[in-house]
């Protein structure tokens, strides 16, 4: 059974139970068994700038979906969580990414994984490293700490950890 790591951000009020919601839905799933969280981030919008900071984590799974089932199934939590989608990179109640799918690299119309991003976004990287710091990211062929490593410094100073999920 693959392990999954899955990224949730979300920037509208109230982000907590936002978070909360999100990961109890996906523990309600018959066939995600939701292993770990990490702590939760806040940082500022990457990307589109003109929105709220966002509150970010990830999560590390069992799964017996095939990797498209499981992008149907974070789909459907982002809709239950009433994401109405506007600006690309814009404000959300929910962002549920797949960033890894075990030891897969997979290049769909629908998904890609590796989560494309997920090497330039410390608001991944960060929780990702609490969780599974020497797991080597297909593609890159780096640990994550090697790419937290090559995060530009500011991207670490500019973000505040919090206390994990409980
Ligand atoms: N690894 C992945 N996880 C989730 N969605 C993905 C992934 N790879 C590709 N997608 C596709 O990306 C599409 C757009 O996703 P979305 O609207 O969440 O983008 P975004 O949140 O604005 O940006 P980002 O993907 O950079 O977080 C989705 O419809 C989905 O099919
Ligand atoms: N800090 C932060 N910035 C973002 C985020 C996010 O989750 N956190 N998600 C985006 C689009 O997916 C765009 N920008």
């Amino acid at each position: 059974m693959p392990i999954v790591y899955i990224a949730l951000g979300t920037n509208l009020e109230p982000r907590a139970t936002h978070l909360e919601k999100a990961l109890e839905l996906f523990r309600s799933l018959p066939d995600v068994e939701v292993k770990r969280v990490s702590s939760i981030y806040e940082s500022k919008p990457v990307g589109y700038l003109d929105q709220p900071d966002f509150l970010n984590l990830v999560f590390e799974a069992d799964t017996d979906l095939l990797p498209m089932d499981l992008l149907d199934s974070c789909q459907n939590i982002e809709q239950e969580l009433g994401r109405v989608r506007t600006i690309r990179f814009g404000p959300r109640t929910l962002d549920v990414d797949i960033v890894l799918y075990g030891v897969e690299s997979i290049e769909e119309e629908r998904l890609t994984v590796p989560h494309p991003r997920m090497q330039e976004r410390s608001f991944v990287l960060l929780p990702l490293q609490e969780l599974n710091p020497e797991f080597v990211v297909p593609g890159w062929n780096k640990t994550v700490n090697e790419l937290v490593a090559e995060l530009p410094p500011e991207d670490l100073e500019e973000i505040w950890k919090y206390a994990p999920e409980a």
